[in-house]
């Protein structure tokens, strides 16, 4: 067994209080949590959870077993991991990987700078590498940071949708019940072939449901199952909760999961997961702009692009204010940038936002759109002046894509008749829309021409 990170930071209480939510539905939401953490004489229950990671993804049919295999240039588990961090009163995770993976795994810990992570050698089965996580968590040996936990979640490292609210209900279930999963209405109807390949029996849909992560126990209770578990069941398992039942006699409370606890298996999967995660970091745009400039065009083109992201949370900032809201780390983090840069050519409010980014972790985990725009008069001076003076952006997107920040220019004429403008400042919006929504590292360096 292996610590991750260096200084991997312990949540400050490391458990959820759950002894005043004792006998509530898996109904309990964090909410509910905070309220009886709240309360005198309430206990904090220890939870940790395993992840088995050691799996070669052979549905998937590519070389890169599916857990490693990148979203946006970020391997699939990190966002696994990032959704059990967010999680404080999970107080460590461990992660089974196979010996071949253990550096690629201690890599990822690394850049992306994820904590609270144990590793441990997989199995040949995922039961098997479940069951070597929670061995490493039974030891409770002095000279580890794993203690035992009275509550364990077990959830797949390729299931990178999990909020709190569902691993609060199985866990708040599991303390009642000694085991809880997930379940998730089936899509397809479950049937039984014969011998000779034709139907024999077919399961009522309805009254079935498709068994999900994540999963969880009374530590005892798992633990004990898997080590009375036989070997037929390691080897050709699949069902946690069968375990908790046929070995540990525990029937497991059965929780109704959110639609997206799916696990990637297929490819298909991964392009959904990436879809997902696109549009989870395109609800916020911050619009930067020096108070000192001209007001006029900016309001006119923020009304466009509201008009084009109407479901997107549209914020204009001076450029302090963004640094400073760059350099909060909350969940409702803005990752695109459009700075304006009104009748100037030398980039100046860019420059400043593009330091900003450099000196924050903004880009650790997820690509940062930066989106410059700027407003000339072409009467003035000709596009072909105003291109040569803007070519600085192909380079500095160059050094900004190694940081993981997307960086595009746009040119809108200011001098045009109040129709034509409009027409610009609408076409530029759409275009600001589709490089958020994209996120395409293709056009970075790119001067387009609204
Ligand atoms: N020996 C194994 C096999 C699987 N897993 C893990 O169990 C989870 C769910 O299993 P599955 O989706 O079956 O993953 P694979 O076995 O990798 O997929 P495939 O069956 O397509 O090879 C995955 O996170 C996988 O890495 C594991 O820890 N150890
Ligand atoms: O590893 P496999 O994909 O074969 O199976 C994993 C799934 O069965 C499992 O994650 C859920 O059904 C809950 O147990």
């Amino acid at each position: 067994m292996e610590r991750g990170s260096p200084g991997a930071s312990r949540p400050v209480e490391p458990g959820p209080c759950l002894s005043s939510l004792r006998g509530a539905e898996p109904a309990a939401s964090a909410s509910t949590l905070s309220a009886a953490r709240a309360q005198p004489g309430s206990r904090v229950i220890a939870v940790a959870a395993v992840l088995p990671a050691g799996g070669c993804g052979e549905r998937m049919g590519v070389p890169t077993p599916k857990q490693f295999c990148p979203i946006l240039e970020r391997p699939l588990i990190s966002y696994t991991l990032q959704a059990l961090e967010r999680v404080y009163w999970i107080k460590d995770i461990v992660v089974a990987v196979t010996r071949e993976n253990m550096g690629a795994m201690r890599n990822i810990i690394q850049k992306y700078q994820h904590t609270r992570i144990s590793l441990v050698e997989a199995g040949e089965t995922r039961h098997r590498s479940i069951f070597n996580g929670l061995k490493a968590l039974a030891k409770d040996q002095p000279d580890t940071q794993l203690s035992k936990p009275e509550v364990v979640i077990i959830h797949d490292a390729v299931r990178p949708f999990v909020e709190e609210d569902v691993l609060l209900k199985v866990v708040a279930a599991a303390k009642e019940h000694g085991a809880a999963g997930a379940i998730r209405p089936l899509v397809s109807t479950v049937i039984s072939p014969s011998a000779d390949g034709c139907l024999e029996i077919s399961l009522e849909r309805a009254r079935h449901r498709a068994s999900e992560m994540p999963q969880a126990f009374l530590f005892d209770v798992i633990y004990e199952a898997y080590r009375q578990c036989s070997d037929y069941d390691l080897e050709f398992g699949t069902e946690c909760l069968h375990l908790a039942l046929k070995y540990s006699h525990t029937k497991a409370k059965l929780v109704e999961g959110p639609p997206d606890l799916w696990k990637v298996t297929y490819k298909r999967d991964l392009y959904a997961a990436e879809s997902i995660i696109k549009e989870r970091i395109s609800h916020a745009v911050c619009v930067v702009m020096d108070p000192k400039q001209d007001k006029e065009p900016v309001d006119h083109f923020l009304e466009a692009l509201k008009n084009e992201l109407n479901d997107v949370k549209i914020e204009s900032r001076e450029p302090g204010q963004a640094g400073r809201d760059i350099q909060q780390s909350n969940l409702e983090q803005c990752y695109n940038f459009v700075s304006m840069n009104i009748m100037m050519s030398d980039f100046q409010e860019t420059r400043k936002l593009l330091h900003m980014l450099e000196e924050s972790n903004l880009s650790i985990l997820y690509p940062v759109v930066v989106v410059s725009v700027h407003f000339f008069d072409f009467k003035l001076v000709p596009l072909s002046q105003k291109m040569e003076s803007l070519m600085w952006i192909r380079e500095s997107a160059k050094e900004m894509k190694k940081r993981n920040i997307l960086l595009f220019g746009l040119i809108i004429d200011y001098s045009q008749g109040e129709q034509k403008l409009q027409e610009s400042l609408r076409q530029g919006a759409i275009i600001i829309a589709s490089l958020i929504k994209e996120r395409s590292s293709a056009l970075v360096g790119q001067l387009l021409v609204a």
